[in-house]
Order: structure tokens, then sequence, then C-alpha cells
């Protein structure tokens, strides 16, 4: 049976550190560290996770500012609070919820904001940063430096001689998932819904990371004997066995089957979930920290 790698307890201990350099920040320089959260629409799914984040600033010992924008918001207003944001020294955070109304184009949104405010890494700035190895001055993605963490627990940091299968190529996910990979020195493979025998390729994983977005994809078969196996699906599914119409969120790892031939994995919920949202406190914390020039806290 794996090892199950627990991502709400490795989030605990993310979050103790954010909030030790919170408190240090506010007593040595008088300033909290501010995160703003923009959420346009009315989405329940994104609203839940966007209360859960400016839950866990407070908790942190943040200045948490909710930004909830009507579905009818056009993109210059978008644009303009972005900018009014990126402005305001009480924030060292931005973070505008994805995905954006469909009327509305988040890629300009997104590079709108000021790089060293960029808590989710998406900026060019902060992803070129990533890309060409500069892992220390920039800003990283909170879910694949999450993702990073938990792997680094049952593999140390060093991934040397190690083969990596990312399926997914996002932006937000996908590719800074194999670039901090690469930097870690595993042998990465991004593979997604054009690849040519996705199962096969998988298979070659000491480390499989799934980004696809649908529900238990991964099959046992695709798993490597004793691999690591990392879900990041959020997928949510109905759960007749709650009640009708309840649901609940699943990964994109058939999890029992899985568990049966890796050596460990990430469940879902309780996996990565809980890392992104502590690494978008870390995230914060660090921009806040470097504004005054203030020591960095390692996660
Ligand atoms: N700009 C932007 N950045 C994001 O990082 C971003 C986003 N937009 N849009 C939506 C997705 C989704 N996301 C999650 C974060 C935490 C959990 C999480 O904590 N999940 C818990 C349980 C949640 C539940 O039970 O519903 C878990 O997996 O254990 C899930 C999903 C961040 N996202």
């Amino acid at each position: 049976m794996a090892t199950i790698i627990d991502g709400k307890v490795a989030a605990q201990s993310v979050i103790e550190t954010v909030t030790r350099a919170a408190a240090a920040l506010e007593s040595g320089v008088g300033v909290k560290p501010g995160l703003a959260v923009v959420i346009v629409g009315n989405d329940p799914a994104s609203h839940a996770y966007v209360n859960s984040k400016s839950k866990m600033a407070k908790q942190c010992g943040f200045n948490s500012v909710q930004h909830s924008l009507p579905e009818e918001t056009t993109q210059e207003e978008l644009e303009k609070l972005v900018s009014e944001l990126n402005a305001d020294p009480a924030i060292h955070g931005i973070l505008v919820q994805l995905p954006l109304p469909k009327h509305l184009k988040s890629e300009p949104v997104i590079q709108s904001i000021a790089p060293e405010k960029d808590v989710d890494g998406l900026n060019v700035v902060n992803a070129g940063k990533l890309a060409t190895g500069d892992l220390a001055s920039g800003l990283i993605s909170c879910t694949p430096a999450g993702a990073l963490i938990l792997i680094n627990k049952i593999h140390g940091a060093d991934l040397s001689g190690l083969n990596a299968v990312v399926i997914g190529r996002s932006n937000l996910f996908g590719k800074p998932m194999a670039m901090l990979l690469l930097s870690s020195n595993a042998t990465v493979t991004m593979a997604h819904s054009r690849s040519k025998d996705l199962p096969g390729i998988c298979r070659q994983a000491d480390i499989l990371v799934a980004a696809v977005g649908r529900p238990h994809m991964v099959r046992a078969g695709w798993v490597k004997p004793g691999a690591t196996v990392v879900d990041v699906g959020i997928n949510r599914v109905p759960a007749p066995e709650k009640g009708e119409g309840k649901t609940k969120i699943t990964g994109d790892v058939a999890y029992e089957e899985c568990a049966a031939v890796a050596g460990a994995i990430t469940p879902v919920p309780g996996g990565v979930g809980p890392m992104t949202i502590a690494m978008l406190m870390a995230n914060t914390v660090v921009a806040a920290c470097r504004t005054f020039g203030r020591p960095i806290p390692k996660f």
C-alpha cells in the first residue's frame, strides 16, 4: 500500500512559517502583508475558493481585501481595479480568480498585474524567471510550488536520475510544474491530450503528476510500480451517498486502484489543494518582505 502524502499537514507547516514571518514584518516595520483577491461573477465554486483564501489570509495575520465584481464588469473596469491595486502601498499580493466570465479576456488582465505583486506567478516576468532557472527573485505559481514541496517529502530536493511526467500543459500549472521539476534535475516529459500512448508515457514515470481536469482518468495500468503519484485534479462530481443533489470533489487519478500500485500518492481532497492556498500565503508574505527589504522566509 502506498504512502499517503498528507497535504493538510504539509500546508499547516507552511502556514506556521508564514504566520511567524507576517508577525516579524509587522513588529519590524508596522505593516501587515496585504493580499487582494479579485473575483468577477457569481460562480458558487469560485466564491467558495476565494472565501477560503480570504479566511486563511486573516488567519495568517494579513490585511485581506476581497473585491467581488458583478458578472457584467467590463474589461476596462477590471483593468482599472488592477492598476489601483498595483499602486496601493498596502497591497503586496494580487490574485485575480480564474476563470473570468466569458466576455472578459484574462491574459491582458494577468499581464497588467505588477510582477512583484503577482502572487499567482502568471506574469511573463515571473514565468520567464522560472523558465530561465531563476527560482529566487520572482514569484512561482502556487499549485506547482506546493506540489513540489509534497514531492520533496518523498524524494528530497534533488530529483537526479528520476523520470517525471506531467500530464497537462497550462500556464497556471503544467508548464511551471515542468520547469520546477527540471530545475530539481528530474528528466521531464510534458504529456497532454494530443500525446500518443499516454498510458505508456506515464508508465515510465517515477513521479507522475496529473493535471488533466478529467475525473479518474489516470488508471492503475498507467502507474509504474512504486511511483509517486501527485493528483492536481479538482473535479466536482455528484455524491448521491451524501444526499440528493450533493456534490464532492475528486481527483484526476483513480485513487484506490492507483494507490495499490504507487509507492506514494496524494489524496483529493487533502493533497495538493491545501498546499495551493498555503503557497498563496507564502508568496504574499515573500512579496511583502521584499518590499521592505526584510529577510525572506524559506519554504
Ligand atoms: N488565479 C487563480 N489562481 C488559483 O490558484 C486558482 C484560480 N485562479 N481559480 C480556481 C483554482 C482552484 N484552486 C484551488 C485551491 C485550493 C483548493 C483546495 O483547498 N481544495 C481542498 C478542498 C476543497 C473542497 O472541499 O471544495 C482540497 O483539495 O483538499 C482547491 C482549488 C485555486 N485556483
